[in-house]
């Protein structure tokens, strides 16, 4: 089924929707099952930044030090959102950006959708695992993960205009859950646990 489009952002064609959250909550998975669901372009920010950088993300973190993976990260997340008009992923960390919070509220402000997947240590950690893919993660992973969720919740939170739980779902419910929530009547949305503003 398709979907009811959210209003474009004015300045371009823009994404029809966001997916922020935590390493583990399942962007990547989510944002490809959407776009099979919904026959829509997927884009990624990690894989836009490694197919520039011409490495994985692990070696930029090793040869080049985080700052400069942040700044791949910042100028691959504006072109993301200039460009790209299917569903796009972000990294984890993206939204620590201040050039990339004041995009994503601009682009809010304009219609668009970002939604926070959610999910708690106990789901998150098997699905991180234990390899070297996430540099962040790196040590304790467990720990590192909640150290990291705990600071940056509030980030998630403060972006997005909708946020789903993610425990307990397969990235196929996920999808669906999202898919529901954007194609109901925008007065049926308001009152809906999964699109109320986090906090609200
Ligand atoms: N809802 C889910 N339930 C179970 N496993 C999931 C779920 N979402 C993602 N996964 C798995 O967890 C791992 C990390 O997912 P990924 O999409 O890369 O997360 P993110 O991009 O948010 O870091 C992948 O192996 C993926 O198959
Ligand atoms: O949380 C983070 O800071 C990061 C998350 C990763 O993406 P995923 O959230 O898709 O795993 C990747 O961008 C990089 O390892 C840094
Ligand atoms: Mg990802």
């Amino acid at each position: 089924m398709p979907f009811v489009r959210a209003p474009h952002p004015p300045t371009g064609p823009g994404p029809l929707l966001v997916l922020v959250g935590p390493p583990g909550a399942g962007k990547s998975t989510v944002a490809s099952a959407l776009g099979v669901r919904c026959g829509l372009a997927v884009r990624d920010t990690d894989s836009d930044v490694e197919r520039r950088a011409g490495k994985p993300i692990s070696a930029i973190f090793v040869d080049d030090g985080e700052p400069a993976f942040r700044a791949l990260e910042r100028a691959a997340v504006a072109d993301a959102l200039a460009e790209h008009d299917g569903v796009l992923a972000l990294g984890g960390g993206a939204v620590l950006d201040a050039t990339t919070q004041e995009l994503l509220a601009g682009y809010r402000d304009a219609g668009g959708t970002v939604v926070f997947l959610d999910v708690s240590l106990a789901h998150a950690a098997p699905r991180v695992g234990f390899n070297q893919s996430r540099p962040l993660l790196l040590g304790n992973p467990r720990a590192q993960w909640q150290a990291l969720m705990d600071a940056r919740r509030p980030v998630y939170e403060a972006v997005a205009s909708m946020r789903v739980s993610t425990d307990g779902l397969r990235p196929a419910a996920v999808a669906e859950l999202i898919h529901d929530q954007l194609t109901v009547a925008p007065e049926q949305r308001a009152s809906s646990p999964t699109n109320r503003r986090p906090g609200e």
